[in-house]
């Protein structure tokens, strides 16, 4: 007979927010167990974020090689995809061996379970046989994957999701893609700039279609200058593959596409069904796991972090996440979670980078608003940078309040100058005090300060 195996706090899923929870728990003294079913570090370092800008910062490099001829002399250029996959292979992953982060988890304390949990009531978690009871709680943070859309004939086919371009080592003549969300986008410009020739299909009338319309716009311009055939508004109606090509059928158009490899990048979903939520009373058809400012459940002694939550499917949101979740275990606790101020940053080239809200999230709040776009071309920096300069800045301002609300800074290094836009909405800095700044000439972030200016 099975004994239950006591501990006094259980970790689900071991991405960046619950190797976190876990490896902090544990060194802070607690019993720990912390469940993986794949590889402890979960998506982000070894089929995600990390490979991924790995190849981004390749295909920049080429890029950027490729704006010598204007700015200062001639070079000669040969792309070699083998040197992305090796250096993701041999630097970035291991070879997708998660025995670094494993023994760093276990060396802090934590009991490493291998397997897939399920929740089995309150406080109880089974692996296979084995039954865990925690006598503090269970952290969630199982993540997501893929969500592979209802097209007919797409399951049937050989398609890639992220994980296959990220451990692919060459390159196929040609990709179409589905989905002009932030793996399209940034997937498409690599993968073009590897002479790769790619089609990106996206459904909704805009790339980005979360961030502001002038992101979306800009991201389009950037893949159609690396080649990429951009179709938006556009949904796949049949797909298939005869064992060499995928055709893609699109509606409303007898066009079909044709090419080597078929990218899913629809978006990302929760299985809550697999996790057994309705065990402790939670509705497994629900798309996230809800949350209060603590990183509490509605379920005794359970909490949720990061992509599960469905707050914003980042690392960053999840390493927040994780933090709060820490100090409402351990105590004391602080901030309660605030979104606020969220931000991301698409990694393309240009950078898009944003935070808080688009305008038209803030026009649906109610807000009153002012609003600029600047571009950064028409800056100082922006013509000195000449090629690869394109990029602009766009502020939202509560006018009621004299705050910035949501700001979008796209650019070289888009991601970057979004640091201060991001402490401007996060600490509500008054508009009419950013305006009376310095900033420092000749730079990109300089139009922030033209941007508050123009404010209307
Ligand atoms: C191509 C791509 C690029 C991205 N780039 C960025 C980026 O540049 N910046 C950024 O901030 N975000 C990026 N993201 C998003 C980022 O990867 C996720 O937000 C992040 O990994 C989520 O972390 P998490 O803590 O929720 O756990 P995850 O990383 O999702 O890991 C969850 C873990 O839980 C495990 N698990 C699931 N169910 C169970 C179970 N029942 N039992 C045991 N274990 C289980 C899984 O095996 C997995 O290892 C990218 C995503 C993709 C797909
Ligand atoms: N730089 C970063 O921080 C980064 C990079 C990559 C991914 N991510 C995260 O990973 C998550 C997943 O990214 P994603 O790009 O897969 O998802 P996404 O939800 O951002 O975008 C998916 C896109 O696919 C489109 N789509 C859905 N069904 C379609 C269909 N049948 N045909 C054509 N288009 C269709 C949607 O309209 C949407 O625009 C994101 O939420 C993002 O937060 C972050």
């Amino acid at each position: 007979m099975n004994v239950d195996e006591p501990a006094d706090v259980l970790v689900v899923g071991l991405g960046p927010g619950g190797e976190y929870v876990a490896s902090t728990l544990a060194e802070a003294g607690l019993s720990v167990v912390a469940v993986e079913a794949e590889l402890v570090g979960g998506e982000c370092p070894y089929w995600a974020c990390v490979p991924s800008k790995m190849m981004i910062r390749a295909g920049n490099s080429l890029a950027e090689a490729g704006r010598v001829p204007v700015l200062a002399g001639e070079v000669d250029l040969t792309a070699d995809w083998g040197k992305v996959s090796t250096r993701i292979r041999e630097e970035a992953t291991s070879h997708w061996s998660d025995k670094a982060a494993a023994d760093r988890l276990t060396a802090k304390g934590a009991r490493l379970v291998r397997g897939r949990a399920r929740l089995a009531g309150a406080r109880r978690v089974t692996v296979g046989d084995r039954t865990f009871v925690a006598s503090r709680g269970i952290v969630l943070a199982t993540g997501t994957r893929p969500w592979v859309p209802p097209v007919p004939g797409l399951k049937e086919t050989p398609y890639w999701t992220n994980q296959d371009a990220m451990a692919t080592e060459t390159l196929p003549n040609s990709m179409i893609i589905l989905g002009g969300g932030a793996v399209g986008v940034e997937l498409a410009q690599v993968f073009a700039r590897f002479r790769c020739s790619v089609t990106l299909v996206e459904g909704r009338d805009r790339l980005l279609a979360q961030e502001e319309p002038e992101a979306g716009q800009l991201a389009a311009q950037a893949l159609q200058t690396d080649g990429v055939e951009v179709l938006t508004g556009v949904q796949a109606r049949h797909v298939a593959h005869d064992g060499t090509l995928f055709t893609v059928q699109l509606d409303e158009s007898s066009e079909e596409l044709r090419a080597e490899r078929l990218l899913v990048a629809t978006g990302r979903h929760a299985d809550l069904a697999a996790l057994a939520v309705e065990t402790v009373g939670l509705d497994p058809t629900a798309p996230a796991v809800p949350t209060d400012g603590r990183m509490r459940a509605p379920a005794e002694g359970l909490w949720a972090v990061g992509d599960v939550t469905g707050k914003g499917a980042f690392t960053h949101v999840s390493m927040y996440q994780a933090e709060i979740a820490v100090r409402d275990i351990l105590g004391p606790t602080g901030p309660a979670a605030d979104y606020r101020a969220l931000p991301r940053v698409t990694f393309t080239d240009p950078e898009i980078g944003a935070v808080g809200l688009t305008e038209r999230q803030a026009r649906e709040q109610g807000l009153r608003v002012r609003t600029s776009v600047l571009p950064l071309a028409s800056s100082t920096r922006g013509w000195i940078h000449g090629p690869g300069s394109e990029g602009f800045i766009k502020l939202v301002e509560d006018t009621d309040r004299g705050v910035l609300v949501g700001a979008t800074s796209a650019g070289p290094a888009g991601g970057e100058v979004l640091y201060g836009l991001n402490v401007a909405v996060h600490a509500e800095v008054p508009v009419d005090s950013l305006r009376h700044m310095i900033y420092t000439y000749p730079t990109f972030h300089r139009t922030v300060g033209a941007a508050l200016g123009a404010l209307r």
